[in-house]
């Protein structure tokens, strides 16, 4: 079952608008890229497990809604992932944090794995894994089995722009994990780029375009 969370908010979609513009610069793209993983990752979290616990107010003792347990891993797919989870650092400023350096060859699309670093943390509190894009689906394929070799016992995937191809890649491979995501686009291209996408992701985040 395909456990995909296009999600719908004004305030996204607008930022979605002004992120894909090729005319806009680095610096405004990874603002935007960073209030996108935020909100993001408010949804992610949504459903987080809770329980009830007793609290004091200036006025009188009530019971109220509190987390049930302590705050996933985040985990950034270096390195435009880095960017989105900026925000989902935010949202969530006492987790942890790991990285999955992943490339993509751009003729073969196969992605390479160059880092990995975990805190211990994602082995009994879960991970949320950022990489705005899911093209073809094979970095993110490759990102999920790595944070499940650490030990994670569940994940999450948000991302920013997904290609149908990467939904049903990453959903054949891990249907245990929810994606999130802001738009479900079109297509990819003959280069493996997703269109309309917004291009290059880590490219356009860092200024490292030619
Ligand atoms: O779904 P796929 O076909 O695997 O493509 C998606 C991957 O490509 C981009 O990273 P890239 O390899 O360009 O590295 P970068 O973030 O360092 O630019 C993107 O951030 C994803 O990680
Ligand atoms: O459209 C795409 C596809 C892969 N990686 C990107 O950064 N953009
Ligand atoms: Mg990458």
């Amino acid at each position: 079952m395909t456990m995909l969370h296009v999600v719908d908010h004004a305030l996204l979609a607008h930022r979605l608008a002004e992120l894909r513009d090729a005319a806009t610069p680095s610096p405004r793209f990874r603002k935007l890229l960073a209030e996108i993983g935020a909100i993001l990752t408010l949804e992610a979290t949504r459903a987080l497990p809770s329980r009830i616990a007793r609290i004091t107010t200036p006025l009188t003792e009530m019971d109220h809604q509190v987390l049930a347990a302590p705050e996933p891993v985040l985990v950034a797919v270096l390195r435009a992932g880095l960017g989105l989870m900026e925000g989902g650092m935010q949202v969530l400023p006492e987790a942890p944090v790991g990285h999955v350096g992943l490339v993509r060859d751009e003729h073969t699309l196969k992605p390479s794995q160059y880092m990995l670093r975990m805190p211990p943390e994602v082995r009994s509190r879960g991970a949320i894994l950022f990489d705005p894009m899911l093209a073809t689906g094979g970095s993110a394929v490759a990102a999920v089995q790595r944070v499940k070799e650490a030990g994670a016992p569940s994940i999450r995937f948000v991302c920013v722009v997904a290609a149908p191809e990467g939904v049903a890649k990453l959903s054949a491979a891990h249907p245990d994990v929810p994606i999130y995501t802001a738009s479900l686009d079109e297509k990819l291209d003959h280069r493996g780029f997703i269109v309309p996408g917004l291009g290059d992701a880590g490219d356009r985040c860092f200024g490292t375009v030619e």
